[in-house]
C-alpha cells in the first residue's frame, strides 16, 4: 500500500472514531438530559403529592370529625335524645375535629385556607362550650325546646369554610396532577427525541457500516481479481516460510497443484545452491521492519521447480501484518522467453555466434572494464578472402557451411574470456580482453595459419586477412577502435590477403 492510500485509509479511520466519538457524546448528552427531566419530574411529584396526600388525609379526619356521623351529629343526637353515650361520642369527636385541624394548621397554608380552618375551629370551640350547657341542662331535665334555645349554634359560616377547604385541595390536587401530567408530556417527548436520535444515530453508524464493507468488498475483489489474473506468480507466505497462497501463474510456473504447493516451504523453491543463504536472508527479513526485499536486484535470481529445473526469475518481496504474524508475498516473474528473445536477438542465427548487436555490447563493457581496472585490450577483424568465389564455385549453400565452419575453428582456437561475433556478411571479430597487441597478433597469425591449412567441405581451402588493434587508454572509444580495426583490415587485403597486419 503506498503512502497516499494508507494516509486515506488512516483519514477514513479517524472519521469514524471522530463520527462514533460525536455519536457517544450526544447520546450521553441526550441521556444526562433526560435522567434530569426524570429527576426533575420525580422531584415535583414528591413536592406537590406529599403535601397533598397530609392535606387530604387531615381533610379526611376533619370530615370524620365534624360532618355527617360526626360531632355535630352526636351532639344534636344528645340534645333530642339525652342519651348519655351521644354526649362520649361527641366529646370524642370534637377532639378528633380540633386534632385534625391542629395538623391541618402545621401544613403550609395560603391565606384563605387560614382564614377558613379558624372560622372550623373556633365553631367546634364553640359547639364544645355549647355540648358542656347541654350535658348541665339535661342533667337539670330541662325541656328540650328549651335546650335547643340555649345551645343553638349558627354553623352555617363553618359548613361554608369546610366547603371552601375542600373545593381548595380539589383545585390544589388538579393543578398538582396537571403539573404531573405537563411534566410527564415532556418526559414523553424528550423519550421520543432520544430514540429518534438513537435510531438516527443507528442507521447512520449503520450506513457507515454498509459503506466500509462495501469498500472492502470491492477492495477485496479488486484484490482477488489481480491475484488471479496477474501475468506473474503471487505466492504468499507466513512466518515460518509456508505457502498459504499462490495463484494460477505460481502453479504453472513451478508446475505444482495448488494443493501441492500449499505444503510447502517457500526455501523448496529456491535452487538447492542458494537455498541456505535464502533462509537466512528470509528469517532476517521476517525479523526486521522492512517491508519489502529483493527489489532492484541486479544479478539474476534463480527458482526451482517441481522437477527441480532452474528457471530465471525476477522477485518482489513485500511483508505485511494479518493476525499478529508478519507474512510475505513475493511476485515471481518469469525471465525464461525473456532472457532467450534476448539471447536469440544477439545471436547469429547462421553460426550460432554473437551478432553485431552483442559485439557492440561486450566491446562497451569490455571497455569500460578495461578502462576501470587499467588492463589490455584487443580485437582481431576476420574477413574471408574471395569468399565470392566460394560461393560462385561451390554455391550459397557451401558457402553458409564454410561460414560455419570457419566460427567454429576460430571459436575452437580463442580462450575461453575472448569472445568470437560475426561482425557482418563474411567478416568476423573477435574481442580478446586482458591481451596485448602483441599478444593479439600472434594469436591472429595462429587462426591465420589455422585457417589456411583447414579442409574446408573436406575439397578446398581457404584464406583469412586480419586486422588488429588493441585499446589505447583515456583515447579510444569503440568507434575509434573500430575505425581502425577496418583500416587494419584495409592494409591486410591490400597486401595481397592471407596476411595479418596491426595498427
Ligand atoms: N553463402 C553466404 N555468402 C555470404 C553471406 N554473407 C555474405 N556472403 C557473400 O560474401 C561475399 C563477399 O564478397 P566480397 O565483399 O566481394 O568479398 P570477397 O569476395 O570475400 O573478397 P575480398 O573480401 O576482397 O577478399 C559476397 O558474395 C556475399 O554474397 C552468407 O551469409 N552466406
Amino acid at each position: 500500500m503506498d503512502i497516499k492510500n494508507r494516509f486515506t485509509l488512516k483519514l477514513k479511520l479517524l472519521g469514524a472514531v471522530i463520527l462514533g466519538l460525536i455519536c457517544i457524546a450526544a447520546v450521553a448528552l441526550f441521556g444526562l438530559k433526560l435522567w434530569q427531566q426524570a429527576k426533575y419530574s420525580e422531584d415535583i411529584l414528591v413536592q406537590f403529592s406529599t403535601p397533598e396526600i397530609k392535606r387530604s388525609h387531615f381533610l379526611q379526619d376533619l370530615i370524620y370529625g365534624f360532618g355527617y356521623g360526626g360531632f355535630i351529629h352526636n351532639f344534636k343526637n344528645y340534645v333530642l335524645r339525652k342519651d348519655v353515650n351521644y354526649y362520649y361520642k361527641a366529646i370524642d369527636k370534637a377532639q378528633i375535629t380540633l386534632d385534625a385541624i391542629d395538623a391541618y394548621l402545621k401544613l403550609d397554608l395560603n391565606e384563605d385556607q387560614i382564614t377558613n380552618i379558624n372560622l372550623l375551629r373556633d365553631t367546634v370551640v364553640l359547639y364544645q362550650e355549647k355540648l358542656s350547657i347541654a350535658h348541665q341542662l339535661i342533667s337539670n331535665n330541662l325541656d328540650i325546646e328549651q335546650i335547643d334555645l340555649k345551645v343553638r349554634v349558627d354553623d352555617t359560616h363553618a359548613i361554608q369554610a369546610l366547603g371552601n377547604i375542600i373545593a381548595q385541595t380539589r383545585s390544589s390536587v388538579a393543578s398538582t396532577k396537571q403539573k404531573a401530567e405537563e411534566n410527564l408530556q415532556e418526559f414523553e417527548n424528550l423519550l421520543v427525541y432520544f430514540f429518534t436520535i438513537i435510531i438516527g444515530l443507528l442507521v447512520l453508524c449503520f450506513g457507515y457500516l454498509v459503506f466500509t464493507l462495501s469498500l472492502l468488498v470491492s477492495k477485496y475483489n479488486e484484490i482477488e481479481a489481480l491475484f488471479n489474473a496477474s501475468p506473474y506468480a503471487i505466492i504468499n507466505a507466513n512466518e515460518k516460510g509456508l505457502i498459504i497462497r499462490a495463484n494460477k501463474k505460481a502453479c504453472e510456473l513451478f508446475d505444482y497443484q495448488l494443493s501441492s504447493l500449499k505444503k510447502l516451504c517457500i526455501d523448496e523453491l529456491v535452487p538447492d545452491r542458494y537455498r541456505a543463504t535464502h533462509h537466512k536472508k528470509r528469517t532476517e527479513f521476517i525479523q526486521s521492519y522492512q517491508h519489502l526485499a529483493m527489489q532492484n536486484r541486479k544479478s539474476q535470481l534463480f527458482a526451482k521447480n517441481k522437477h527441480g529445473q532452474n528457471i530465471p526469475v525476477s522477485i518482489s518481496v513485500a511483508s505485511y501484518w494479518q493476525n499478529n504474524e508478519k507474512r510475505s508475498i513475493a511476485i515471481i516473474k518469469d525471465d525464461s522467453k525473456e532472457i532467450k528473445l534476448r539471447s536469440e536477438s544477439r545471436t547469429d542465427t547462421l553460426t550460432q555466434v554473437g551478432n553485431r548487436i552483442a559485439c557492440n555490447e561486450k566491446l562497451e563493457s569490455n571497455i569500460a572494464h578495461s578502462e576501470r581496472y587499467s588492463t589490455e585490450l584487443s580485437i582481431i577483424l576476420i574477413d574471408i578472402d574471395h569468399f565470392k568465389n566460394v560461393n560462385d564455385k561451390y554455391g550459397h549453400l557451401t558457402g553458409d557451411q564454410v561460414l560455419i565452419q570457419v566460427a567454429q575453428l576460430l571459436k575452437a582456437h580463442i580462450r575461453e574470456s575472448d569472445s568470437l561475433f560475426r561482425w557482418g556478411g563474411e567478416e568476423f571479430l573477435i574481442i580478446t580482453p586482458n591481451t596485448g597487441q602483441q599478444q593479439a597478433a600472434e594469436l591472429a597469425e595462429k587462426l591465420r595459419r589455422l585457417t589456411q591449412v583447414h579442409s574446408f567441405h573436406d575439397e578446398f581451402n581457404i584464406t583469412i586477412s586480419l586486422g588488429i588493434t588493441s585499446y589505447l587508454h583515456a583515447r579510444d572509444t569503440s568507434k575509434s577502435l573500430f575505425h581502425r580495426i577496418d583500416k587494419a583490415l584495409y592494409q591486410a587485403k591490400n597486401s595481397g590477403r592471407n596476411t595479418c597486419c596491426t595498427l
